[in-house]
């Protein structure tokens, strides 16, 4: 397979060694109590629990658990353990840690740290300025989300991965108020074209098509370039405080668009140089996409210029405006 279509190019750098899930850290089963449902993962339920690391301690760790149902077939449970072994190989502050995984007994258990505010998209649309409360975040907090989010995707460059689905949806905060750190918190994506699942599954239906660049999703050509477009996409979500990207385009209304050069809209109130930077992740030619090195120095300025953190976030009544062309 020529680079071009083969979906595996880059990850295998990653892995060369393959992967044996004997090194996977254990977690035992008595060690772990479920508490509560966070709802369905890509597999089966994902449940907070409470994890204690040795049978003496008294403390007890709150975790998220993924659980692989019991009837599942062999094929997707390596799924689920290739997940778990991707994500046992980062360490970074930024990227979601794996504690350990359950595989004595069904059901199969993944353990993650818990992030307890919840995934960045419903954080940002839960977050926006209402005519009756102040907004509750700042163009800072966004900025700070976004840097969190690129610091995590510059080690994935830096270890040559490729993650093929950032998106604020697969990203988590560690809390709602100040001081919250953004990490990058599920790999099923690269975990799928690695375990050459990517074509078995619901084929383009599944694919997130409105993150992805069109030499992705019409030559099949991915590199760390594809991440830059999604994560350029992501910092559009970012700046619209959550807005579904291309509201009431179909997935093949928006890859005739941007193929033909159509990108998303300055988001209401989202400073210039901000949008401008989405903008160059969104090059019709990967190579001339900034790398995330130069993304961060690029957020870390703004950060720096009173006249971008300053900037006031729109109330939601001139978002609807804004949205609805109404006055
Ligand atoms: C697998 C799951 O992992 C987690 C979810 C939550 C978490 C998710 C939602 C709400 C809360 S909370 C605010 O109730 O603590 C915590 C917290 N920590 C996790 N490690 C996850 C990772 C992602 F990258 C995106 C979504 C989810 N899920 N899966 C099922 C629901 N979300």
């Amino acid at each position: 397979l020529s680079m071009a279509f083969n979906p595996y190019y880059g990850s295998e750098n990653f892995l060369p060694q393959g992967i044996d899930v004997r090194d996977l850290p254990k977690v035992s089963r008595e060690s772990l109590k479920l508490v509560k449902a966070l709802g369905q993962g890509a597999f089966g339920e994902v449940y907070q629990g409470l994890y204690r690391h040795r049978s003496g301690d008294s403390v007890e760790m709150p975790v998220a658990v993924k659980t692989l149902p019991e009837l599942s077939t062999g094929q997707s449970e390596n799924d689920f353990l290739m997940e778990a072994a991707i994500m046992a190989k980062f360490n970074h502050p930024n990227i979601v840690h794996l504690i350990g995984v359950c595989f004595d007994m069904h059901p199969r258990f993944i353990v993650l740290e818990l992030l307890a505010g919840g995934d960045l998209k419903n954080f940002l649309r839960e977050s926006r300025p209402k005519a009756e409360r102040v907004s509750a975040i700042t163009m800072k907090d966004l900025l700070l989300c976004s840097l969190d989010v690129c610091k995590g995707s510059r080690y994935l460059e830096v270890q040559r991965f490729i993650h093929r689905d950032i998106a604020a949806r697969n990203c988590l905060l560690t809390s709602r108020g100040p001081g919250r750190v953004v990490k990058i918190a599920d790999f099923g994506m690269a975990r799928d074209v690695y375990r050459a699942e990517y074509y078995k599954k619901g084929g383009k239906a599944m694919l997130p098509i409105k993150w992805m660049p069109p030499e992705a999703y019409i030559d099949g050509v991915f590199s760390i370039k594809t991440d830059v477009w999604s994560f350029g996409v992501l910092l559009w979500e970012v700046f619209s405080l959550g807005l579904m990207p291309y509201t009431g385009l179909s997935n093949r209304e928006v890859m005739e668009s941007v193929s033909t050069g159509g990108r998303l809209d300055k988001p209401y109130g989202c400073p210039l140089e901000i949008y401008l930077l989405m903008c160059e992740c969104w090059n019709p030619t990967p190579s001339e996409r900034p790398s995330f090195a130069q993304i961060f120095d690029r957020l870390q300025r703004f950060l720096q210029d009173p006249a971008i953190t300053g900037a006031p976030l729109p109330v939601l009544r001139s978002l609807i405006g804004a949205v609805t062309g109404a006055r």
